[in-house]
Order: structure tokens, then C-alpha cells, then sequence
């Protein structure tokens, strides 16, 4: 999605949460430092384009659901663990690093793209944490893309997947370990469940 259109939907969630563009952009460029020119984007567009995706989600449903992952399995953050723990490494993580753990450490020595996301709150999760991925990095932002820092669209770390594998020309993108009716979550988890749900929707995904 260009940034044009994309930015309508962005302004729109910064209100929603109050959330600070200013510290987006920061976090953003910080991002850009720490990644020192890496940028694994052609990467993860081989693993995406034409081929069958599935994106998965960290609803509590995916244990159940993972008969149904085929092809390139792209995880949102602490699903990525939830696979591991199941046998299956995913090719890609999408992540905001919330729910990072040494196993991203793990999967990144392993080849695992890891598609790490700046924003305003987690300006000290980066400074943890990227230093110490040794894989293939992908660098994205939720404000105007910088030159290595991509905006593919979407908010959340999971709908961020979707619109990444659409973007990047996935054949067929199947969605997996999704709930966004979620009761069992706190007020702002499901404000973000809501704004994954309309993203989506925007793009042809009803969930
Ligand atoms: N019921 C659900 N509970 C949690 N995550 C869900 C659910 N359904 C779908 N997801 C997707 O799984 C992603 C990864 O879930 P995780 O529990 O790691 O959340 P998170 O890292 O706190 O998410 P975020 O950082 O995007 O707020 C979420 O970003 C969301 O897109
Ligand atoms: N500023 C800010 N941006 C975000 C946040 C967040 O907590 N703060 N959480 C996200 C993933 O849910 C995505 N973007
Ligand atoms: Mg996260």
C-alpha cells in the first residue's frame, strides 16, 4: 500500500491510542541506525512472491489450527514460539519485539527472517534486541518509510503480515491462529484486535 494511502488509516489509529507520530518517526530512524544498512527485504520477497503463504496469528486457537499451515509461514511475534514448540521454524517473524525471547535469537542464526518493527514504545526493546539478531533483517515502520525502514501497511504484528505477503505477491495467503472477537484480552490489546480486524478488511480479509 503506498504511504498516501496508508497514512488516512495511520493518523486515524495514532488518534485512536493517542500514540505520538513524532515518536514513531524516532523510533523509526533509531531502527535505521541500528540496523546499519541491512535490509533483507529481496529476501523475504523470494520467500513471498507467487508462492502459498500462511500467516500466523498468536490467537490461543493456533495449537489446533496447525494442521492447516502450508508453505511459507510467516509468524506474528509470539507465535513464533508457539511454532517452534510444535516443530515448524517459520521463515519470517513479524515482529514489535513485545514478545521477543531468546528463541527469535535462535531462529535468526537459522535463517529466519525477522521483520522487526519501530514504533513509539518500543524504542528500548530495539536497542535490546537487534543487536543481537545475526539473520536476515527487515526493518519496518507505521510512519513514512525511510530509505532500508518499509511501510508495507497495516498495525498490528499479524495484520502487518498479511499486508506484507499481499504486498510482496503471495499467490494465496491463508490466516491461521486469528481470533479478533477476543474477549479473554485487556482494553487495549482488543482496541488493537479491532484495528486488525478493519485493516484487514480493507484489503479483502474478513475475520
Ligand atoms: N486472539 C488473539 N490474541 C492475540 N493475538 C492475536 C489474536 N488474534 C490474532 N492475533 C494476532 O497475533 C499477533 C501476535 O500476537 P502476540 O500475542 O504476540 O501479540 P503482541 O505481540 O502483543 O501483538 P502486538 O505487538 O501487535 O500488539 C497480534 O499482533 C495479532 O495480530
Ligand atoms: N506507538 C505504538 N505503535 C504501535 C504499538 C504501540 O503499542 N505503540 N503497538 C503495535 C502493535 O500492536 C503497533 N504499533
Ligand atoms: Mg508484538
Amino acid at each position: 500500500m503506498r504511504f498516501a494511502d496508508w497514512e488516512p488509516h495511520y493518523t486515524a489509529i495514532l488518534e485512536y491510542f493517542g500514540f505520538e507520530r513524532e515518536a514513531d518517526e524516532a523510533a523509526a530512524r533509531l531502527l535505521a541506525d541500528l540496523a546499519f544498512g541491512r535490509d533483507d527485504v529481496g529476501l523475504l520477497e523470494a520467500l513471498i512472491r507467487d508462492k502459498t503463504v500462511t500467516v500466523c496469528g498468536n490467537a490461543p486457537s493456533l495449537p489446533e489450527e496447525l494442521d492447516r499451515v502450508e508453505g511459507t509461514v510467516l509468524a506474528a511475534d509470539a507465535a513464533a514460539e508457539v511454532l517452534v514448540d510444535h516443530g515448524v521454524r517459520p521463515d519470517a517473524v513479524f515482529t514489535d519485539l513485545d514478545g521477543a525471547t531468546d528463541v527469535f535469537v535462535d531462529l535468526s542464526r537459522q535463517g529466519t527472517v525477522m521483520v522487526v518493527h519501530a514504533h513509539g514504545d518500543n524504542i528500548p526493546l530495539l536497542r535490546h534486541w537487534v543487536p543481537l539478531l545475526p539473520g536476515p533483517l527487515v526493518a519496518t515502520t507505521q510512519a513514512a518509510p525511510l530509505s532500508h525502514v518499509h511501510n508495507f501497511g497495516g498495525f498490528t504484528d499479524g495484520d502487518r503480515a498479511v499486508f506484507a505477503a499481499d504486498e510482496l505477491g503471495a499467490a494465496r495467503v491463508r490466516i491461521v491462529g486469528f481470533d479478533l472477537s477476543d474477549r479473554d484480552v485487556d482494553p487495549v490489546k482488543r482496541g488493537k484486535l479491532f484495528w486488525a480486524r478493519e485493516l484487514l478488511h480493507l484489503i479483502g480479509y474478513d475475520l
